[in-house]
């Protein structure tokens, strides 16, 4: 693309009960994202890391929870606050920002960076919905709250930090689901938001779904925001995530599907973060490696 890609890392491990997500930016970095966007002749700048909170220094459970339970939520709020901020610098500047967690919860920043004036559809990348609220959460991780937050889902209703009003459900599309609760199930049945579970790649296939996917949210929006749970693969091709699901997405899959979002919508892609990337369960950061690698596939690498 003809944007510079500003690379924010935001190690941030607060969303989650496995620690090590933090690392996650780090690790991505090591395993070549600037020599993998070289070699695509992707011009890149890295602005370094957005300042999170260590879990030492608060409470899980002290501060706001939104009447329900959501771990670590003032804490959130800020990081989710301070990322936002810096992806709006990075459209300011014309940069096209890439978002390295941490944890999913950042994804709330992303898309409020990203979203305050254009109406926006998202291509969400998922073994899970991230579909929860403080009300319907079943752990009180924030990491399976931030798609509800970005619609404005329960309490989430009008909270600047979290709630886009310009992302409409029936232009987000989740792709790879297999780990659904059952609040998550009863919002994507009453709501008009599009769900592509691996039922649905058994039986049509990867290309098939992902190009359904992208036909449902493209109408009438002014662009696109991706944001890529690593743990959307299989844990066989990416152990290092911190909640695997079993039946997940092969590496050719993973790469087909976000060449095919490059082809289809590079165009008004807006936003790509890489989320979820735990080195402390990872193999030889295979799983850091592979999230360089399928950047590059989203930011337009071909194999000809
Ligand atoms: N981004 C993720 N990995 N999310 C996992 C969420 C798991 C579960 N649905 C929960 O809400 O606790
Ligand atoms: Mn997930
Ligand atoms: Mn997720």
């Amino acid at each position: 693309m003809d944007r510079t890609v500003e690379i924010l890392g935001v190690p941030m491990d607060l969303g989650a009960d496995r620690r090590g997500v933090d690392m996650g930016p780090s690790a991505i970095r090591y395993g070549g994202l600037s020599d993998e966007l070289d070699a695509i002749d992707q011009a890149t700048a890295d602005s370094g890391d957005v300042t999170v909170p260590r879990p030492e220094s608060g409470d899980p459970d002290a501060g706001d929870t939104l009447g329900g339970k959501a771990k670590y939520l003032d804490e959130t709020r800020t990081v989710c606050k301070r990322v936002a901020e810096r992806v709006r610098k990075a459209h300011e500047a014309g940069r096209f920002p890439l978002v390295l967690g941490g944890d999913h919860s950042i994804a709330i920043g992303t898309a409020n960076g990203s979203t305050r004036d254009q109406s926006t559809g998202i291509i969400w990348f998922d073994a899970h919905a991230d579909l929860n609220t403080p009300e319907t959460t079943p752990s009180g991780n924030i990491h399976g709250m931030p798609l509800g937050a970005i619609l404005g889902r329960g309490p989430f209703d009008g909270k600047e930090w979290a709630h886009c009003p310009n992302v409409d459900p029936s232009n987000v599309a989740m792709v790879g689901l297999r780990s659904v609760d059952e609040g998550e199930q009863k919002y994507i049945q009453d709501s008009a938001i599009h769900a592509y579970s691996m039922s649905d790649i058994d039986e049509h296939g990867i290309t098939t779904v992902t190009q359904n996917a992208l036909d449902a949210v493209l109408d009438d929006i002014d662009q696109l925001y991706v944001s890529f749970d690593m743990d959307f693969l299989d844990p066989d091709e990416a152990p290092g995530v911190g909640t695997p699901v079993r039946g997940g997405i092969s590496y050719r899959e993973g790469h087909a599907a976000l060449e095919l979002v490059y082809r289809e919508a590079a165009e008004i892609l807006c936003a790509l973060d890489m989320v979820e990337v735990n080195p402390i369960l990872d193999r030889q950061n295979r799983t850091a490696e592979l999230a360089c690698e399928l950047a590059a596939s989203a930011l337009g690498k071909r194999i000809l």
